[in-house]
């Protein structure tokens, strides 16, 4: 609507401008009527003369009380000249001066007229531009208010429908809203009609324009006190919301607080319940407790006494506090002079510590040198006991020299009663211990731990007793041989020896030479287990190379070497290794070793303060036995074995004399036993061989056979020329 009113083009009225002449001849025509009206109505407004008389009155009197009217001055205009004497100059030219004047008086009231009427004229102009113009301004501005009031309820219409939508509280204040709304575009075309007529009629646009400022003003504070009753409502609604929102935490918390103390009454019913029990039991306890609280005060009063007495004694004892306060800070001076004597000694302990490292070096040195004195290669005599099938022999055919020179070292051998008396650097009678033969060889062992290379070997007949001697009873753990208890030995002495910085790293192989034929016996530990160790020696007839390098130390190429780190576990290798062994059944021996038995070790040990490093080696060996052909009885298979042994035995005994006798070739070579041992026969070695005895009748020929070999062996002094143990480092 208001743009439609505010398109509509202006008025004709409002913007028509009246020319002046139109206006002073209406003007003029208006007066002609309203006159005509008069004189119709008999009225006169004005008192008229004749224009005669007008005239002659105007010439002594002002003329601007003259006035004319149309027909006066049509009949001025046509009047004629009245007819008289024709020569009557004089009174024509009155005539004609009267009617000059007449007629100048005419003209002079219709100038004066006609300026009165062009200066009405302009007023009124001026006057309807001045009205055009406060009309246009009001119209616009009336089309701005409205265009605003329409913005407004446009906005009021959005704000109205959000409302509807968001908040159904304020539906009813919308609803007003909307009546509002409509009262207002009803007003609205009120106004519109009134705008309509103000175009129609200038003084009823003036008013209705009023009316309309009035009535939108009105409005407008209508909409203000809406829009503030609106954001009132609006608040007070979120206000009620809080209010709401409190209230109902409050209930909870009434509602918790009202749980809370049913809970508590019920509790407390229950408490009192059990309360009221109680009292009736604690009624008849009561009563009980009266008779013992009776007792209960003659024992206080005798309790009170004994407090009075305990009083005074604790009195006494917080003296001797007092004095035992006094003590403890001496005994703490004491205990100052204590650490300052523990910080002394401990400087002592680690002056004692380096003289025993010291000492150890020492000893290491006096120990080879007791080594050597006694010869490098040394030879022990064990006599094993009779055995339940020897029983039968009468004597025994041994026996131990008693003198002071001989007594431990010397043994007899009595055959067809002749004596044949041998001398060894230690001789075990049949009564000996494992342990105490044992006890002998320790000092060799530990050698092996110094950096020496160390082979212990049996040797003797079939069913000497090599293998008791060298590997014990595998069923009686007391009974172990010279191998467990050497291994034991160095991996105790080298966990002793950690105290002074040395590690030991220990590397153990175990092989076997069985008819001049290499056998792993760890290969177990490499391969599935122990069948197919067997299975893999035998059958593929593996061939193991034996090398020595240039520092004395032994290889037989891809033989298994086993990291051992305690005694436990080379014992646990041992036993695999045993039972892998070849056995051979003899006529002499129903266990007989077939085989050269080999365990190796190898030692490194690095010292972490010294800086000093050994490599030692023990070589532990079980021989096989050595027995002649024709009491053996062996045939085929046997009798080649046996003659493998011997073979092998006999190049031991060759090896040893050719050193012996220094000669430039000794035949190391001629069998793998030999080749084997061969950096410890030479110089750089401690050698010990037991000489195994049966001491029965029957094995009296074997017996001397071995003791005269032993005894040749003893006479040896193999590379005893200060050779010193292989210290890579220091020492
Ligand atoms: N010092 C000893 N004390 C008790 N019994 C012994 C002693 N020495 C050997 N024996 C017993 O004598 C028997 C034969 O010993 P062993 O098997 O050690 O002889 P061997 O020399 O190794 O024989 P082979 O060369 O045929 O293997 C075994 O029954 C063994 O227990």
């Amino acid at each position: 609507m208001a743009s439609r009113n505010q398109n509509k083009p202006p008025h004709n009225h409002s913007n028509k401008k009246i020319g002046a002449e139109e206006f002073a001849t209406n003007r003029r025509l208006s007066i002609d009527v309203e006159a005509e009206k008069m004189e119709r109505q008999g009225v006169s407004g004005r008192a008229r003369a004749p224009l005669s008389t007008v005239v002659n009155n105007a010439e002594g009197t002002d003329s601007n009380t003259v006035e004319f009217t149309k027909e006066d001055i049509e009949a001025l205009l046509i009047e004629k000249m009245k007819k008289g004497n024709p020569y009557d100059n004089k009174k024509k030219m009155d005539q004609m001066v009267d009617l000059i004047k007449r007629l100048k008086l005419c003209v002079r009231w219709c100038v004066d007229e006609n300026d009165k009427l062009h200066s009405e004229v302009e007023s009124a102009v001026k006057k309807c531009c001045d009205t055009e113009m406060e009309m246009k301004n009001k119209t616009e501005e009336l089309n701005d208010t409205i265009s605003d009031m329409r913005k407004t309820i446009s906005s009021l219409e959005e704000i109205s429908v959000k409302q509807k939508l968001e908040k159904s509280v304020a539906i009813d204040d919308n609803m007003k809203l909307q009546q509002c709304n409509s009262s207002l575009q009803s007003d609205l075309k009120s106004a519109n009609e009134a705008y309509s007529r103000l175009e129609m009629e200038k003084s009823i646009i003036v008013e209705s324009l009023n009316a309309t400022r009035d009535l939108n003003k009105e409005l407008q504070d209508r909409l203000k006190s809406l829009k503030d009753s609106q954001n009132e409502a609006t608040k007070h609604k979120e206000m009620l919301a809080n209010e709401l929102a409190c209230l109902r935490e409050e209930l909870k918390k009434i509602t918790e607080d009202r749980d809370r103390i049913q809970g508590q009454l019920n509790a407390v019913i229950l408490e009192r319940e059990k309360y009221i029990k109680f009292k009736y039991e604690t009624y008849s306890k009561l009563d009980k407790l009266a008779v013992k609280t009776e007792a209960l005060e003659e024992t206080c009063s005798s309790q009170k006494e004994k407090i009075t007495i305990l009083e005074q004694k604790l009195r006494s004892e917080r003296e001797k506090l007092e004095m035992a306060d006094l003590s403890a800070l001496e005994t703490r001076a004491m205990f100052e002079e204590q650490k300052r004597i523990i910080r002394e000694l401990r400087d002592q302990l680690a002056d004692k510590e380096f003289q025993i490292v010291e000492g150890e070096k020492l000893r290491k040195k006096l120990h080879n040198t007791v080594l050597e004195l006694k010869g490098n290669i040394r030879v022990f005599c064990r006599v094993r006991p009779l055995l339940q099938e020897d029983r039968s022999e009468k004597d025994m055919v041994v026996s131990y020299p008693t003198s002071m020179e001989m007594l431990g070292r010397g043994i007899e051998v009595v055959q067809n009663g002749q004596k044949h008396l041998f001398t060894f650097d230690k001789v075990f009678n049949h009564g000996a211990s494992q342990q105490e033969v044992f006890t002998e060889i320790s000092q060799l062992v530990q050698s092996a731990l110094d950096g020496y290379k160390v082979c212990i070997f049996a040797y003797g007949q079939t069913g000497s007793g090599k293998t008791y001697t060298m590997m014990g009873r595998p069923d009686a753990p007391d009974l172990k041989g010279m191998i467990p208890l050497s291994l034991e030995q160095i991996f105790q002495a080298s966990q002793s020896l950690k105290d002074q910085g040395w590690n030991f790293k220990m590397q153990a192989s175990v092989l076997e030479i069985y008819n001049e034929t290499i056998k792993d016996l760890l290969l177990s530990n490499r391969s599935s287990g122990f069948d197919q160790t067997r299975a893999e020696n035998s059958v593929h007839g593996k061939q193991y190379t034996i090398r020595h390098d240039k520092n004395g130390n032994t290889h037989v190429l891809d033989l298994t070497i086993v990291d051992v780190c305690s005694a436990d576990e080379i014992s646990s290798l041992l036993q695999k290794a045993a039972q892998i062994r070849s056995m051979g059944r003899t006529q002499m021996n129903e266990q007989s070793s077939r085989s050269h038995f080999v365990v190796t070790l190898r030692i490194c040990g690095i010292n972490e303060n010294t800086e000093q490093q050994v490599q030692g080696v023990l070589n532990l060996i079980d021989l096989a036995g050595s027995e002649r052909l024709s009491r053996s009885g062996a045939t085929g298979d046997r009798l080649k074995e046996t003659q493998a042994i011997n073979q092998s035995l006999s190049s031991l005994s060759n090896v040893i004399f050719a050193l012996a006798k220094k000669e430039e070739h000794v035949p190391f070579r001629d069998s793998k036993l030999t080749h084997l041992l061969q950096p410890c026969l030479e110089g750089d070695s401690k050698t010990l061989m037991f000489v195994n005895i049966s001491p029965d009748q029957s094995s009296i020929d074997e017996s001397l056979c071995s003791l005269r070999f032993a005894a040749r062996v003893n006479a040896v002094k193999l590379g005893f020329h200060g050779v010193r143990p292989r210290h890579l480092h220091g020492a």
